[in-house]
């Protein structure tokens, strides 16, 4: 496994690059996460609801260290409350969640995140008062143990840096995602789960994001991303899923699928359309 010293200036040029897998394990300093296995996210038939309307129906899928799986989908499709059902922060009507072997499925957001699972939520909410070293020390809640401090983040992201005393809130959006995936980090994790990366940033800050997002893979985490840009998920993925209503429409390999076959799964036709009629 990449230590995060050893990433500065790495991580440039192709997406997909090949995997590099390691044997991170959620490990609370008591070891009360300590299991077997290799760091994955394993997640199996979740399903939840907003009162009537059934949001995710029965999605399964599992990432693996070093592995970005792209969840994509038009609005409403349920990708930020399959997210957030995953986090624990939505309550869930059914399904299994496991991180590296652990079952995690009836703990709370809180224990979730201490057992290495982190969400960096659309919008990225960050305290925009509090400086840049501040936002990312806040991370560092769980207590698990791990690489992660805010000296290997700036090693990793080396334009955060020169921004350590300045308050998030006047960051450019390029940075200010850098510093939620930094925040992310230093609570060591096994798994981050990322809603809507680009999402209102310009071109130029969403590589910013994706070289950051590339770095966090090499250093063996196990990505989910939720992305709506098709373009850039079938560059960035290693593995794509497609939403409509709730329900799994396309499932693929980037270099098997076309730009197409993700548009026609986003509004709801695909492989799977007779079972979301
Ligand atoms: N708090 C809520 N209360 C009621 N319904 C909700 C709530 N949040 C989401 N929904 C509904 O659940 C469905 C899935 O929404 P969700 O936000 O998970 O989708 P999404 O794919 O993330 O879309 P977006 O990209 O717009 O965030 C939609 O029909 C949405 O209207």
């Amino acid at each position: 496994m990449l230590h995060p010293h050893d990433l500065h200036g790495r991580g440039r040029g192709d997406c997909r690059r090949p995997a590099r897998r390691c044997d991170r394990r959620p490990g609370g300093p008591d070891g009360l996460f300590r299991g077997g296995g290799m760091s994955t996210l394993d997640v199996r038939d979740i399903r939840a609801s907003h009162g009537q309307l059934v949001a995710a129906q029965g999605i399964s899928f599992r990432v693996e260290a070093g592995r970005m799986l792209f969840l994509a989908g038009a609005n409403g499709a349920g990708k930020t409350t399959l997210l957030r059902t995953i986090a624990g922060d939505h309550r869930q009507d059914g399904g299994t969640i496991r991180l590296s072997g652990v079952n995690v499925t009836d703990m709370p957001a809180h224990m979730r995140a201490r057992a290495g699972l982190s969400l960096v939520p659309e919008g990225r909410r960050l305290f925009p008062q509090m400086t840049v070293r501040e936002n990312l020390q806040l991370g560092a809640s769980t207590s698990r143990e791990g690489p992660w401090s805010v000296e290997a983040i700036y090693d990793a992201f080396p334009n955060l840096e020169k921004l350590d005393r300045s308050p998030a809130g006047k960051l450019s959006g390029g940075e200010q995602q850098a510093v939620a995936i930094g925040r992310a980090l230093m609570g060591d994790p096994v798994a981050i789960m990322l809603d809507e990366v680009s999402l209102g940033l310009s071109p130029a800050a969403v590589e910013l994001a994706y070289q950051a997002l590339r770095k966090v893979r090499d250093a063996g985490i196990a990505l989910l991303v939720v992305e709506q840009d098709l373009t850039r998920a079938l560059a960035c993925a290693d593995e794509l899923i497609v939403m409509c209503e709730g329900r799994e429409m396309l499932r693929s390999l980037p270099g098997e699928t076309t730009l197409d076959a993700l548009v026609s799964a986003s509004l709801g036709h695909g492989k799977n359309e007779e079972v979301a009629a």
